[in-house]
């Protein structure tokens, strides 16, 4: 399974060494192909309330634009003990993870690491920024619902005893799902239009202390090479859908939608690959979700090409309907993370109609999903960067019992600063999109295998 690729030195080693002892929560990491970033330090902002990833766009630049990134480096001078690491670059950078709706309980993050590193086949290269402390706290004075984490700290979310799914509950929701669909939507908000599709989700809690943590980045990366690795704020995955890529103005998404899990043998995975390019329930589900992006990113797209065709994007666990939709944009707009609004919640994880389905989802779904089904990547002092969805994934939680929140184990540091909160367990998030004649069975058993690259890579029994 994607065995390929030689073993890579592990994520954590690669922590920029002024950072080497940052707590789990506290790093940022970002793996595609042969390159790996990973940095830690400087500051956490949490966004709550509305239109969070729009707020953190304009936040971010604010902050960018307050300090001119000439002469960083004569401002930071390498320490010491850095002195056989490379030379250090100065860049400007941050990492991102927004929820799947503004009524989250969990804030969006904004992440802004002092250091980070670069590994390529080239070898490693040392980044360094220095967004001045004061221009950040004024870009998030402008914000009454943002704020800074207390001492630079990411808070994890507590875990908590669950209301969470098993099998038969998962089924259940599906049925509740479908006795919804087909019909147009009713209430106050309600668009009025039949309701097409819904995407349900589960999670599932299991314990996971820090090294388990970064062994099972280390792990998603040699298994699913295809993948965007990545942890920010403590959410941690392995995901194939990007929602949308930026560079000097070309701008792409790559749309999944339409599942069917990989076959044990040859024969029943060419059965299983024959099935989801025939079926038409599949196909009208990957039409939806692909139409909704397309519609999202025309108006400020020159498209590079209007005939778009599902793909075929094989995992190892998986295989997926994918559509690639692609352009330039219009006018030098902002950041991606604006483009990326326009688009979130897409059909992939919301549904059709979007606004209906994700209420739905809030009268549905007995646990907040938080930053699963939320937009996850980085964005540079340019605006350019790369936003993909947080699919495949989990969020660290602290333990239940214990100091306040941002306080983590309550021992404090030299300076008599609380320490990072430790992270005890992952809450796992996996969801499928339901349309009319749906199987809750099988969805049951797409859920399982949406589970299984994040279990296997934490070490959790996989059952069959
Ligand atoms: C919702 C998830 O995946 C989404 C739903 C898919 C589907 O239902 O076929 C496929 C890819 C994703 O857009 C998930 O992995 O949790």
């Amino acid at each position: 399974m994607g065995g390929m690729s030689a073993p890579h030195e592990n994520l954590r080693s690669l922590l920029p060494s002024v950072h080497a002892d940052a707590a789990f929560a506290d790093a940022v990491v970002w793996v595609q192909g042969e390159k790996a970033l990973v940095g830690a330090g400087g500051w956490t902002v949490l966004l709550q309330g509305k239109d969070r990833l729009r707020r953190i766009s304009q936040l971010w630049s604010r902050s960018v634009k307050a300090t001119p990134q000439t002469g960083t480096l004569a401002m930071l001078p390498v320490p010491a003990a850095e002195a056989d690491e490379p030379r250090p670059q100065p860049a400007q950078r941050a990492w991102v993870a927004g929820t799947f709706t503004d009524a989250s309980d969990e804030p969006a993050v904004l992440r802004i690491p002092t250091h980070w590193t670069e590994q390529s086949p080239q070898g490693v290269k040392l980044f360094v920024q220095d967004v001045s402390a004061t221009a950040l706290r004024a870009a998030v004075a402008v914000d009454e619902a943002a704020e800074l984490a207390p001492h630079g700290h990411m808070p994890l979310p507590a875990a908590d005893p669950e209301r969470a799914w098993d099998d038969s509950g998962y089924a259940d929701g599906v049925r509740a799902v479908l006795e919804r669909l087909g019909r147009p939507s009713e209430g106050p908000e309600a668009t009025g239009e039949i309701l097409r599709k819904v995407v349900i989700s589960r999670t599932e809690t299991v314990p996971a202390d820090e090294g388990a943590l970064w062994s099972a980045l280390d792990r998603l990366r040699e298994a699913y090479p295809q993948t965007w690795v990545f942890a920010v704020g403590g959410l941690l995955g392995a995901t194939p859908e990007m929602l949308a890529t930026q560079h000097d103005g070309a701008v792409e998404s790559l749309v999944l939608a339409g599942s069917v899990p990989r076959g044990s043998t040859v024969q029943a995975d060419e059965a299983a690959k024959a099935y989801i390019a025939a079926d038409h329930r599949l196909a009208d589900e990957h039409h939806w979700a692909a139409r909704s992006v397309w519609e999202a990113l025309t108006p400020v797209l020159q498209m590079d090409d209007s005939t778009f065709m599902p793909h075929l994007l094989t995992l190892p666990n998986v295989h997926h309907l994918a559509t690639r939709i692609s352009g330039q944009l219009k006018a030098a707009a902002g950041t991606v993370l604006d483009v990326v609004t326009r688009m979130h919640p897409t059909a992939a994880v919301g549904g059709t109609p979007t606004p209906d389905a994700v209420r739905v989802i809030a009268e549905v779904e007995p646990v907040d999903r938080g930053r699963y089904g939320a937009p996850v990547g980085w964005v540079d002092g340019s605006g350019d960067g790369e936003i993909a969805l947080a699919l495949r994934c989990g969020q660290a939680m602290r333990a239940a019992e214990g100091p306040d929140r941002g306080a983590g184990d309550g021992v404090a540091n030299a300076e008599g600063e609380p320490s990072p909160d430790v992270a005890v367990a992952v809450r796992l998030h996996a969801g499928g999109g339901i349309v009319p004649g749906a199987d809750p069975a099988e969805e049951v058993t797409e859920i399982g295998v949406k589970f299984q690259p994040m279990r296997r890579a934490l070490g959790v029994d996989v059952g069959a």
